[in-house]
Formats: structure tokens, C-alpha cells, sequence
């Protein structure tokens, strides 16, 4: 298929953009690269555009014929969707709708979404499924429920087939280990944990040491970018005989904050300062997935499962770009 990757120069983008032409389609990557990075994409195709631009995105969409869309692009960061909920709405919302009233218009209905699980908010049991309550606790998680909604509503009324894939903790280096992570800036806890392997920050800070968990430290559920993109591609092959899809994406292990830097330290063969700081607000203690709904349904799997495994990929793109894709 002849695919639009909307922010295929981003961390999960660039390695789906690279999967799809390893699996024969024809991406064609849409991005502003106001957070991407040219570096991160092959000899595939590139549109630098806005999601803003109705114009260029519908003039791409005929103009390419495009069959298929998936959906990266948006702001991702929590703390400042807390900050600035408007910047958040805007791009991950209202430019959203936009893309997807140039895709009606141009007659194309296959749509796979980036969600993710802070739509569910703080859960009050976990692992979660993808029946539990909806109930986002920040913009930037009212943003992506809000588009699962539209993309609902223009399911029912027939014009759109979609998947919405609630992504957990995504993690380490895909395609071959030649796509990694480089967020500017890095709000994530492997590559800032690795940072700190490397000497390029002083510490790494624990974000709260007294949760109500084994030690002390919030578990999440780490899946491996691979595994994240196989799924995209058991998705968009099952759009037009199943029109709505919601999946939740995790590998069902929770590790806690102190498991992945002792993983890290473990990878590196590195020493480095951790700090106990205070928690971090809006964290949950624990979110762990229930995705045996994605399992049956996709017949999808997770081949990187192990937390050892995720980080030295990820030591290891990081140790070959030490400036990232500056390089
Ligand atoms: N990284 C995670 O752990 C995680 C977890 C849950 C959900 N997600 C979702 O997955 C998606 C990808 O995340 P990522 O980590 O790859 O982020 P990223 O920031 O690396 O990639 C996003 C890409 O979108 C582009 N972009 C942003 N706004 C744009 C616009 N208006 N027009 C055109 N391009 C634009 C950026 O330049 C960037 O290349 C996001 O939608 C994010 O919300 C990520
Ligand atoms: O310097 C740091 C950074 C993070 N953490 C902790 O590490 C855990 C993971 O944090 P982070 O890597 O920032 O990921 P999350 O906040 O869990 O959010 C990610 O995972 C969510 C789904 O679980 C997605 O919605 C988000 O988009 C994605 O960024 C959390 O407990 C943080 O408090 C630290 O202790 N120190």
C-alpha cells in the first residue's frame, strides 16, 4: 500500500516508516521536523508539511493516491501539555481533525492512530484493559482521547475504518538497532538513564521512592519499538474487514524506576549518580497493560519482551550516535 507516515521523522515513526518498506508498501513520510529528524528517515520519500496545512496534506493525499494513513505526529510531553493545554489541543487535536477532513475528502478511509495509555488516567486496578475507564488526567491524554472519539463517531457513520493503538512505555533502538530514540528534549527514562551512563548529564533522579510498590519506585510496562510497529502492521491489515480497533500495546511486565537504572548500569558496565527526588506530578504508581486483546485479535506477539533486551538496544544506538542524529 501506498502509505502517508504523518511524523515518520519521530522516534516510532522513522522506525515504522522503515518497517513498511521493509515489507514491500511505499511510505511516503509527512513531517514539519519541528521535533524529527531528517537523519532518522531512509531513501524513502520525505514531505516536509504541516498537519496544519489542509491544503498540501489533501493535494499529497490525491496527488499520491494514497491508500492508507498512520498516524504519528503530535506534541508529547506531559508536563507541558499541563503548562500549555492549548498548544496541546491545537496540534494533537484540531490538526488532527484536520488531517482527517483532507483524508474525507480525498477519499481515503484507512487511519491507524498513536494513542496512548494515559487515556486511562490514574486506573484504579491494573493491568489495564482497554474496557476500563477513560478518564485522562492531562491535556495531552484529553487530546489523544479526543481523537479516538472522532475517529469512533466517523466509524459509525461509515466514512472511516481506524485503529487506535494505546501505546504503553515504547522503548529501545528498532529496524536492525538503526533507529533510536532522540527526543529534544528527553523527558523519557532510558535514554536519560543512559545519559547519565554516558557522562553527558550528573545523575539520574528518581522521581518518588515512596509508592506503594515492591520497591518503593513507579512500575511501567516497557515495550520494545519493534514489537510496537509489528502491530501497526497486523492492524492495517485487518482495517477493512474490522473497521474499528482499540488496542492497548505493552508487553504486560510492569519494571520498576530502580529495575530499568540498575538494567542500564547492568547493559553499560557503567557507574552513575541516581538521586531520590520528589514524585513527579500525575504519575500513577503502577501502569501495566492487559493485551491479550491484541494478542487474540492480531495474532500479534512480543518478540523483545525482556527489559535487558530494550535497554542494550538502546545502549547501543546511543553508544554508536552519541549526539543522536546530529551525527
Ligand atoms: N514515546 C512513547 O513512549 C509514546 C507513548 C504513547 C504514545 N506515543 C505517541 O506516539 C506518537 C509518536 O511518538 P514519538 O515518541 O515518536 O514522538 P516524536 O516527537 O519523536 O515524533 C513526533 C513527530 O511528529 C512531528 N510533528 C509534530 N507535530 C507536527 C505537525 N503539526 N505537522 C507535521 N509533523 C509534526 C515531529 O516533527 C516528530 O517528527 C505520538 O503521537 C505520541 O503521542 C508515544
Ligand atoms: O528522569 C526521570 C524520568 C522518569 N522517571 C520515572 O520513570 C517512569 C517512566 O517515565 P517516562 O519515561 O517519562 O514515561 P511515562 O511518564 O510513563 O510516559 C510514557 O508512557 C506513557 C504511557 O504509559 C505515554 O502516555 C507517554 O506518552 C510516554 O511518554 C515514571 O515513573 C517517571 O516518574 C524518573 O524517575 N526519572
Amino acid at each position: 500500500m501506498r502509505i502517508l507516515v504523518c511524523g515518520g521523522a519521530g522516534y516510532i515513526g522513522s522506525n515504522m516508516t522503515a518497517l513498511l518498506a521493509a515489507e514491500g508498501h511505499e511510505p511516503l513520510v509527512y513531517d514539519n521536523l519541528s521535533k524529527g529528524h531528517r537523519g532518522a528517515v531512509g531513501d524513502v520519500e520525505f514531505i516536509v508539511g504541516d498537519l496544519a496545512d489542509y491544503d498540501l496534506l489533501l493535494k499529497t493525499l490525491r496527488g499520491r493516491r494514497i491508500e492508507a494513513v498512520m498516524h504519528f505526529a503530535a506534541w508529547i510531553e506531559v508536563g507541558e501539555s499541563v503548562q500549555e493545554p492549548l498548544k496541546y489541543y491545537r496540534n494533537n487535536t484540531s490538526n488532527t481533525q484536520n488531517l482527517l477532513s483532507a483524508m474525507e475528502a480525498a477519499g481515503v478511509g484507512r487511519f491507524v492512530f498513536s494513542s496512548t495509555a494515559a487515556v486511562y488516567g490514574m486506573p484504579e486496578t491494573t493491568p489495564i484493559t482497554e474496557e476500563m475507564p477513560k478518564a485522562p488526567i492531562n491535556p495531552y491524554g484529553e487530546s489523544k482521547w479526543a481523537v479516538e472519539r472522532m475517529c469512533h463517531y466517523q466509524s459509525e457513520a461509515g466514512r472511516l475504518h481506524y485503529a487506535a493503538l494505546r501505546y504503553f512505555n515504547a522503548c529501545g533502538a528498532g529496524n536492525n538497532g538503526l533507529c533510536g530514540e532522540d527526543h529534544r528534549p528527553e523527558s523519557h527514562l532510558i535514554p536519560l538513564t543512559i545519559q547519565a551512563a554516558m557522562g553527558k548529564r550528573p545523575d539520574i533522579r528518581i522521581y518518588g521512592t515512596d509508592y506503594d510498590t515492591p520497591d518503593g519506585t513507579c512500575i511501567r510496562d516497557y515495550i520494545h519499538v519493534d514489537d510496537l510497529c509489528r502491530a501497526h502492521l497486523l492492524a492495517l491489515g485487518k482495517l477493512d474487514e474490522q473497521p474499528e480497533q482499540v488496542y492497548n500495546l505493552g508487553n504486560g511486565q510492569g519494571y520498576s524506576v530502580r529495575e530499568v537504572i540498575e538494567t542500564v548500569r547492568r547493559v553499560s558496565g557503567k557507574d552513575f549518580t541516581v538521586v531520590e527526588a520528589d514524585r513527579r506530578p500525575g504519575d500513577p504508581a503502577v501502569l501495566t497493560s492487559d493485551a491479550n486483546k491484541a494478542r487474540r485479535e492480531l495474532g500479534w506477539t512480543c518478540q523483545k519482551p525482556e527489559l535487558e533486551t530494550m535497554v542494550a538496544t538502546a545502549w547501543q544506538w546511543h553508544s554508536e550516535h552519541p549526539n543522536g542524529y546530529s551525527d
